[in-house]
């Protein structure tokens, strides 16, 4: 396997509380490699520690113990002088966007330019293909406060996309953003990443970024990583409660509301239904399988609530139905067998 751009090797870090009051212990143990050229994205809610294993990479944070590797650099132990390099290799953006309210579009994008010592020269036509790769040529010369938030967005892009770095960290870029403009930033990040072979890393709290642009996941919950992986299989498989409560906002499908009511851990009746979780996936996604398991098995199906989407480019199916209770076992590996996940969430009756 290719070397990761990013590897987090037994990251731990704790802050410790006023009043010695014990540790905060925001990180812990997390070990995670960030694959070279893909989008990843961690998530998790408020306070689980997203945003300070992001600022680790850039040296904005350091471990308490472990390393953090960027580019074959161990970040944490590196001098202020190899922080420099690293850190041209490394931009940010931000929910906020922060740019200078007293520069332009143009002159924001310049400053890292400048910072970094460039030459005057060429400086101005390096500014002018980022503007040109956002889309804000007619934006050049105005001000933030002139923008609008996508556009500020853009802007926040092209800034760290002026020195050329390797990676590119995004601290929650689209959550200030309406639906449509974050699916526009979205869309932008991905081109990037598919043109310049850019290593992205993002932290959000919503699972339609991940769905969205992200081909690897790591979620995180009380400064642990509980489960990560390929978007795709952590979709198909969550095996943590976390990862689940996050994904049924964004697959589509939640038990209705008159069947939650009467939902019970064993069936109660001898005609008991049995309320059945499906994922199709891959290949198997528009395969006609309740239509076979009644066809050939002669078994009823209720269906309940269900949706078909994509992630990446592949179709994702999900499905809550009910199945006589009494032909459970039978129906669930019929249709396991034929490359279906089957989840039992519970009985009716
Ligand atoms: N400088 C600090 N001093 C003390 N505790 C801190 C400090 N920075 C973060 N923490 C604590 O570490 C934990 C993780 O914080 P972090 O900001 O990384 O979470 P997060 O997932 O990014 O949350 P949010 O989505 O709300 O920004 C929290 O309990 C937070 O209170």
């Amino acid at each position: 396997m290719a070397e990761p751009a990013i590897s987090f090797q037994d990251v731990t870090r704790r802050y410790p509380q006023k009043g010695g009051a014990g540790d905060v212990v925001a990180l812990q143990d997390i070990s995670l490699d960030v694959p070279a050229g893909a989008i990843t994205g961690i998530i998790g809610r408020s306070g689980a520690g997203k945003s300070t294993l992001l600022r680790m990479v850039n040296g904005l944070e350091r471990p308490s113990s472990g390393q953090v590797i960027v580019a074959g650099h161990d970040v944490g132990a590196a001098s202020d002088g190899s922080l420099r390099a690293i850190r041209r290799e490394v931009g940010m953006i931000f929910q906020h966007f922060n740019l200078l309210s007293s520069r332009t579009v143009a002159e924001n994008i310049a400053l890292p330019l400048e910072i970094a010592g460039e030459d005057r020269h060429r400086i101005a036509p390096r500014v002018d293909e980022l503007i040109d790769r956002v889309g804000l040529g007619a934006q050049r010369n105005r001000y933030p406060a002139e923008l609008s938030g996508g556009q500020k967005q853009r802007v926040g892009i092209a800034r760290a996309l002026a020195t050329g770095p390797r990676v590119l960290l995004s601290d929650e870029a689209t959550s200030a953003l309406d639906p449509d403009t974050t699916r526009q930033v979205l869309d932008l990040l991905r081109d990037i990443n598919r043109d310049l072979g850019l290593t992205i890393l993002l932290i959000t709290h919503e699972m339609a970024v991940v769905r969205d642009i992200c081909s690897h996941v790591a979620v995180i919950e009380a400064g642990r990583i509980v489960e990560a992986g390929e978007t795709y299989a952590v979709f198909s498989r969550p095996t943590h409660p976390t990862t689940r409560s996050f994904l049924q906002g964004v697959t589509g499908v939640a038990v209705p509301q008159f069947v939650a009511g009467q939902l019970r851990p064993a069936p109660q009746a001898p005609d008991a239904e049995a309320v059945l979780h499906i994922t199709f996936t891959g290949r198997h996604a528009t395969d006609p399988m309740l239509a076979r398991l009644t066809a050939e098995r002669g078994v009823s199906v209720n269906i309940l609530a269900g949706a078909i989407e994509e992630i990446g480019a592949q179709p994702f199916g999900s499905l809550i139905v009910g199945i006589p209770a009494g032909r459970l076992e039978e129906s669930r590996r019929f249709l396991e067998e034929h490359g279906l996940v089957t989840e039992v969430l519970g009985y009716v009756g």
